[in-house]
């Protein structure tokens, strides 16, 4: 069975994986890990220079392993990185082991959100809506594809947002230990 201890968070860059994981995490007083910060810690530079030194496939190479040690680490919040559902690995690990929310957000929000921050190498461009843009259609199907719940970040406050999760993530826990009382009684 699906253990639901796990909340990891997905969606595109500026959707407010990690401003919301980290509020997630006080709120229930659980770790919270982002992806991009653990890489960072691990290599000792940061992301912006991890892509000028081994380029976007050497980032999500980083990135793949990074995330299949996270989501064994339980219970934890993890906020992973925008692409990081570009990779089937990734998918996969994130989908069998914890409640996967997609975080979604309007690219006119996300241009709002990002457009200050020079942190981010693949909005360095001349026009980073247009990147902004090709990136959503790309990645929504599979940001979709992983999720078990969506929420809106347009829509809500960031503190907000941490109330509908939770209301999601409750709702799925209390479904999953009704299903393992169920097999439980029927295993005698
Ligand atoms: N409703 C909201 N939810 C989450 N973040 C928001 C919201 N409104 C504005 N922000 C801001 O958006 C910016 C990007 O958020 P961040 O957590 O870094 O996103 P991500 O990790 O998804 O790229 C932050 O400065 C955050 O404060
Ligand atoms: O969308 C992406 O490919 C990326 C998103 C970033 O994280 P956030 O989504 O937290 O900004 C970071 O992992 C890197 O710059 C690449
Ligand atoms: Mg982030």
């Amino acid at each position: 069975m699906k253990q639901v201890c796990n909340i990891f968070l997905i969606g595109p860059m500026g959707a407010g994986k990690t401003t919301i994981g980290r509020l997630l995490g006080k709120c229930l007083k659980m770790e919270f890990v982002d992806s991009d910060r653990e890489i960072e810690q691990r290599t000792g530079v940061d992301i912006p220079m991890i892509f000028e030194y081994e380029g976007e496939a050497g980032f999500r190479r980083r990135e793949a392993d990074t995330i299949a040690d996270l989501v064994r680490r339980v219970p934890i919040i993890l906020a992973t990185g925008g692409g990081s559902v570009l990779l089937q690995e990734n998918r996969a690990a994130l989908a069998a082991n914890g409640f996967v929310v997609y975080l979604k957000c309007s690219v006119d929000r996300q241009v709002e959100r990002t457009f200050k921050d020079s942190h981010r190498p693949l909005l360095q461009t001349e026009n980073p809506r247009q990147r902004l843009e090709q990136l959503m259609a790309t990645r929504e199907p599979l940001y979709r594809s992983v999720a078990d719940c969506t929420v809106d970040t347009g829509r809500y406050s960031s503190r907000q947002a941490v109330r509908e999760i939770l209301k999601a993530y409750n709702q799925a826990k209390r479904k999953t230990e009704k299903q393992d009382e169920d097999a439980q009684r029927r295993a005698g």
